[in-house]
């Protein structure tokens, strides 16, 4: 008689990963509206193009590639055209993150999309700040904020956010770190050096993409010209074994966000994707979500990716959600206290 037990049923980790608590490094703030922000919004301003059906608005988050993904996005930020659109967004994402279990997350806000869209900048950074107040209070997530330039917007955007980062008398408190964000084929990197020196010596953090839709010397000037501490994406270094040997050394972390990679077509299939060889590389990785609705996610698929692609167990994922929390910018008390938190929840696992 076979003795069924010899063979280990496969292990289901979504349980484990849906309590498990996380940080989220990686996760663009208008990216997050979901269809029940989303139908909010529109439902505020009924004169706009997307659609409020959870099925049509899954039709309408299907891209074709980047540059189509970036027209839908662009679409969902003109549905936020008030300080108190702004706040509702940002404390409904708080919201949702919440119910994941993560308790810290940087979100990456576009200011100068929403600025340049007519919302008076007092009342942009005031909601987003108040928003972060009310999370922190109501749901136990903390937020902390990345000002990201649009690159593609030009270098006007990159001034309009460096101002806004770093004027004393504007830039809220929450405010931890810079980025770059948008497409890169034909948006040089270096270009932006200036406004990242700048940030940077106002105590700001570089986090900004590289690639993602690019090959491995956008990494570099990334890590070169903008003094970047952490990757966006950084699929492309796959590419680059020196690069590899580089970030593993530096210990520089790759935001790497899996499904974002498939949904954007910039990896084709989630089989091929670079995770294993960064790994294996010894780089610090990290699994973010980017912008989960429209990419049919959350943050709890993503760790379900990342174990299966990498064959984790419970404390694999316990080792993953602490390389976020490694690689993030609390201070190092908060970090000892949520990876305290982290190794609690795994020993205590399976929960009576
Ligand atoms: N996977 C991603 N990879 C890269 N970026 C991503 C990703 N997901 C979300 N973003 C966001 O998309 C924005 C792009 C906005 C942009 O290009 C643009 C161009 C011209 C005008 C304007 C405007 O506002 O008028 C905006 C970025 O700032 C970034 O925060
Ligand atoms: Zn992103």
């Amino acid at each position: 008689m076979t003795d069924h037990r010899a063979v280990p049923a496969p292990r289901d980790p979504h349980a484990f990963i849906a309590g498990l608590p996380k940080a989220e490094l990686h996760v663009h703030h208008v990216g997050s509206a979901s269809p029940r922000i989303v139908a909010e919004l529109a439902a505020r301003h009924p004169d706009s193009k997307v659609p409020t059906d959870p099925e049509a608005l899954a039709d309408y988050f299907t891209f074709t590639d980047f540059a189509h993904f970036i027209d839908v996005y662009l679409s969902v930020v003109d549905l936020v055209r008030t300080p108190e659109d702004v706040r509702l967004l940002t404390y409904e994402v708080a919201r949702d993150l919440a119910r994941q279990q993560v308790r810290y997350a940087e979100l990456t806000v576009t200011p100068f999309s929403s600025t340049r869209r007519g919302i008076d900048e007092r009342g942009f950074m005031d909601a987003i700040e108040d928003a972060r107040k009310a999370a922190e209070a109501e749901f136990g997530t903390v937020l902390r904020w990345c000002f990201d330039i649009p690159g593609e917007a030009g270098l006007e955007s990159a001034e309009e956010t460096t101002r806004l980062a770093t004027d004393d008398r504007l830039r809220p408190e929450g405010l931890v770190s810079f980025g770059l964000g948008g497409p890169e084929i034909g948006v040089p990197r270096p270009q932006f050096k200036p406004y990242f020196d700048r940030a940077v010596a106002a105590g700001l953090r570089s986090v900004p993409h590289a690639g993602e839709t690019t090959g491995p010397e956008t990494v570099w000037d990334a890590l070169n010209e903008l003094g970047a501490e952490r990757i966006g994406h950084g699929t492309s270094a796959a590419r680059d074994p020196k690069l590899l040997a580089h970030l593993a050394e530096h210990r520089i972390p790759l935001e790497v966000c899996p499904t974002s990679n498939i949904a954007t077509r910039a990896v084709r299939t989630l089989d091929e994707h670079p995770i294993r060889e960064f790994v294996r590389a010894g780089v610090l990785v990290t699994v973010n979500s980017d912008d989960p609705p429209m990419f049919g996610t959350d943050l709890n698929n993503e760790y379900a990716v990342a174990a299966r692609l990498l064959d984790l167990d419970e404390q694999g994922l316990a080792d993953l959600a602490k390389n976020a929390v490694q690689a993030s910018f609390l201070d190092e008390p908060d970090k000892a206290k949520l990876a305290a938190e982290i190794d609690a929840y795994t020993a205590a696992w399976p929960a009576s």
